[in-house]
């Protein structure tokens, strides 16, 4: 990923043993991507892992604290390209605490139901987020996210 921007991403679930919904956020800026779905999660800040800046952008953003349980990757390599300079790491993550709210970045959080992807795929996601639900959604399938 060198000379990318790094994105780390979380697909929260209610459960990581037995997961029946996904936490997903709208967001509010900036203006190309107010008002699209994504994954809760930002850029790492210097020095700081894929994990770290995982749990410091929940508790930044939605005021929760996670499990991170295991990576979403993709068929080559472990980031997904976002667009020409940045790359996005994703995490499976099960809610320990706190009460999900939009407090930066966000105007509406949804729990989508992971027994009916049509329902997630009908949210106007970014588009490059699209095939990360679908590798998450194969993933949950196929169960073992912890
Ligand atoms: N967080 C997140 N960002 C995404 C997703 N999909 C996608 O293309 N992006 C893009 C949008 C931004 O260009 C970049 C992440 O930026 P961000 O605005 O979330 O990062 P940040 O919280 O650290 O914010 P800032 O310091 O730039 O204000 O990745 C996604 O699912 N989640």
């Amino acid at each position: 990923m060198t000379g990318l921007i790094s994105v780390a991403g979380a697909a929260v679930v209610d459960s990581l043993d037995n997961p029946k919904r996904l936490l997903v956020a709208r967001r509010s800026a900036p203006p190309q991507f107010a008002g699209m779905w994504e994954f809760p999660g930002g850029k790492l800040e210097a020095g700081e892992s894929f994990e770290e800046a995982l749990h410091r952008e929940l508790l930044e953003e939605l005021g929760i604290t996670v499990r991170l349980g295991s990576e979403v990757e993709p068929d080559t390599g472990s980031a997904w390209p976002l667009n020409e300079r940045a790359a996005m790491r994703v995490w499976f993550a099960e809610l320990l605490d706190g009460e999900p709210r939009p407090l930066q970045d966000h105007n509406e959080l949804c729990w989508v139901p992971l027994g009916n992807p049509e329902e997630a795929f009908a949210l106007p996601w970014i588009p490059a987020d699209l095939p990360i639900v679908r590798a998450l959604l194969e993933r949950v399938a196929s169960g073992l996210l912890g």
